[in-house]
């Protein structure tokens, strides 16, 4: 059954440092109270919520996403606007409401987290959520700083840095006659696409990093809010993308780096060759091929699309989901959000809206790509989803 929410809740977290929630239905009258208890600074409060007919009642498997305490990877992603950062923060709330140490990342540039858990989770460190029973921390990775810091460490230690490098080792002439691999056009003049795709997977790595340390071993659910579709498929397409471009770089490092040493041991020269740009890549590179092995691990990951139903979110969703399928990251959910509930005091323009709805909806039952997955619809509620409240309200409607 759905709910509507026609009170107000709290936006205090600290409102919620007690584990305890009343929801108290009276069926006669189909209402009912979700009870916050009282703190030191804040009143008891309550959120009235009046149920209303659901769209359609349809389990999301949570039993599953819940069980074990083998670290998993929710990956939610869709189209712009449609519910991605609500939908990742209820579920990463409602994990940590059933015992998992989780991480919420947001890796969208447009981050709403912050706005979302109504806290300022900004600054790119790990920043605890207050509210839920175990631990819960968000991170907002910017991915376009780490585009700025590549096109500038790619400008000063990397292209620059090598050709400096050779010039005073009197290479000037070797690199010229390697001008087939472009060195100065692969270094200082990045190819079309090359600084973004460097940037969204850099967001990804910065990820990496923080999981690969001893002291986030804890968490046993991360739930990524991934950026719009168009930036998620590019992320998908990188290792193709890196090998092209990249590769290239990495054998021209391997014959400079062969050429200097040989006159290093003529000359007897240090070897100051530190890190360079082809280095960087180098690393950037693997670490890149790791969260592609991660993005296809059906064992620990999974990629949740979040749809809206009109035809242009299914019709987005169904490429998205072709694309995944096709890249083999693993997906068999669609939330379908903001589907408008059955009222009894129908408005002419709710009528027609949710016919349009249902025209949607049905699409998907057609649709080669989305048919075959576990479909599950969460309804438009009536006030802004804001606030630790409000997501484990939503989270219980739609992670069931
Ligand atoms: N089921 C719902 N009912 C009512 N409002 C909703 C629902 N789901 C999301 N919203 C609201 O829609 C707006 C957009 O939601 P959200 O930020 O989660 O979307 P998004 O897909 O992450 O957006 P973006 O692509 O901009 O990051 C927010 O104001 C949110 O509160």
């Amino acid at each position: 059954m759905a709910t509507k929410v026609v009170g107000s809740y709290p936006h205090s977290l600290k409102s919620l440092s007690s584990p305890l929630y009343l929801l108290k239905f009276n069926p006669s009258f189909s209402s009912g109270f979700v009870s916050f208890p009282s703190t030191r600074n804040q009143p008891r409060k309550s959120l009235v919520v009046r149920s209303v007919a659901a769209p359609a009642e349809a389990a999301s498997g949570f039993d599953e996403m819940v069980s074990g305490t083998q670290r998993k990877y929710y990956m939610l992603g869709g189209k712009g606007g449609v519910g991605k950062t609500s939908c990742a923060a209820s579920l990463a709330v409602k994990f940590a409401n059933n015992g998992h140490p989780t991480l919420v990342v947001s890796t969208d540039p447009a981050h709403s987290l912050s706005d979302s858990f109504a806290q300022d989770l900004t600054g790119g460190t790990l920043i605890p959520v207050e509210g839920p029973y175990s631990p819960l921390f968000a991170l907002e990775i910017n991915p376009e700083k780490a585009r700025e810091e590549f096109r500038s460490a790619g400008q000063k230690s990397g292209g620059t840095g090598i050709k400096d490098f050779m010039d005073g080792m009197g290479l000037g002439v070797l690199a010229d006659q390697l001008g087939e691999l472009k060195l100065g056009e692969l270094l200082d003049t990045p190819p079309p696409g090359l600084d973004e795709a460097i940037a969204i997977s850099k967001a990804c790595f910065r990820v990496m990093q923080f999981l690969e340390s001893q002291e986030y071993n804890m968490f046993t659910r991360i739930v990524f809010d991934t950026a719009p579709t168009g930036h998620t498929l590019r992320l998908l397409s990188l290792p193709d993308f890196l090998d092209a471009s990249i590769g290239k770089i990495l054998k021209l490092r391997q014959k400079i780096a062969s050429a200097t040493s040989a006159i290093k041991s003529v000359f007897g020269q240090e070897d100051s060759h530190r890190e360079d740009a082809a280095d960087k890549l180098e690393r950037l590179r693997e670490r890149m091929i790791k969260v592609r092995e991660l993005f296809r691990d059906t064992s620990s990951t999974e990629f949740v699309i979040v749809t809206i139903p009109t035809v242009m979110a299914i019709s987005e969703s169904s490429r998205l989901c072709a694309s995944l399928k096709k890249e083999s990251v693993p997906v068999k959910r669609l939330i379908v959000n903001q589907v408008i509930p059955p009222s009894a005091s129908d408005c002419k323009f709710c009528a027609m809206k949710r016919k349009d709805q249902m025209r949607s909806l049905n699409m998907i039952q057609s649709d080669p790509e989305l048919s075959s997955l576990m479909v599950i619809q969460a309804p438009l509620v009536d006030v802004e989803i804001r606030g630790v409240p409000a997501l484990q309200f939503l989270g219980d409607i739609v992670w069931k």
